[in-house]
């Protein structure tokens, strides 16, 4: 994966409040700029797990959107596995994944862990004995068999967050860009996590890039970190010489 100069600013509409203000922006219309990611190059190997850290409204996830294909860069370049991430090829989107500590799961709530994980088959064309050894596999690594025929509506913040990540992994991304996976979870819960991650990562060869305002996230599962303070790269190297923690505390 490479990052070039990749920058994201933000047109956001401006309006005050009060209901005059309210019929004066629909007639003219004032948008602030905002810059969320600026001139972000990294590279990444492929089978690394890199820590992507920084304050609140660094630009994480906006980074994590634009390499997930999800937003349009307004700057710069990037490649992953050899495509550009916004063009939404269907062959790259079939190899990639993010995961959202504050949303694991996308799609119609009503449905059950198992017709989730049935539709991602059928979106991902996973062929059926792949399909089959791979939800046996994280179903039990994830502890997931009581959870199968719930209703995703239903399950706790962190049987949410199991449960997405089975219906994330189970067509094998190469690429995995993680969110906050550990937020709102308990201490057992996000050790659990951090445990099936670091496994799944080596197991997989996947790279993953994962963003955490957790010390203990990091600490164990990245040996590289990526540190972006107001939009820009300020630091891009070893956990052990980082002082970000220290200095910001497990933020
Ligand atoms: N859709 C949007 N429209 C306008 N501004 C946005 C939008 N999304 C994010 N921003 C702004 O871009 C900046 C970066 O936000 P981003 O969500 O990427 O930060 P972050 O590092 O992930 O923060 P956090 O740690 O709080 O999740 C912030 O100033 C945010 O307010």
């Amino acid at each position: 994966m490479s990052v070039k100069g990749l920058g994201m600013t933000y047109r956001a509409p401006v309006r005050e409040a009060g209901l005059r203000s309210a019929l004066r922006s629909a007639v003219h219309r004032h948008y602030r700029h905002i810059e969320a990611v600026s001139e972000l190059t990294f590279d990444l190997h492929a089978g690394e797990v890199v820590g992507f850290v920084g304050p609140n409204g660094a630009g994480k996830t906006t980074t994590m959107k634009i390499l997930s294909g999800i937003l349009h860069p307004t700057a710069g370049e990037a490649r992953v596995l050899g495509q550009i991430p916004w063009r939404r090829k269907h062959d790259y989107l079939k190899q990639i994944a993010l995961v959202r500590g504050s949303q694991p799961i996308g799609g119609p709530a009503e449905l059950t862990v198992m017709d989730s994980l049935r539709y991602q088959q059928i979106l991902y064309e996973i062929p059926k004995p792949d399909f089959r050894a791979n939800l046996a596999e994280l179903v039990e690594l994830l502890d997931l068999d009581s959870l199968l025929d719930r209703q995703v509506r239903a399950l706790s913040l962190g049987e949410r967050m199991r449960a997405g990540l089975a219906i994330t992994l189970v067509y094998r991304p190469k690429v995995l860009f993680l969110d906050e996976p550990t937020i709102g979870l308990d201490v057992t819960a996000a050790a659990a996590l951090r445990r099936f991650i670091a496994g799944y990562a080596v197991q997989s060869g996947a790279t993953v890039l994962l963003t955490s305002h957790y010390v203990t996230d990091v600490e164990s599962l990245c040996e590289r970190v990526i540190l972006i303070e107001e939009s820009r790269v300020r630091y891009d190297g070893s956990f052990a010489s980082l002082d970000y923690f220290d200095r910001e505390g497990n933020r």
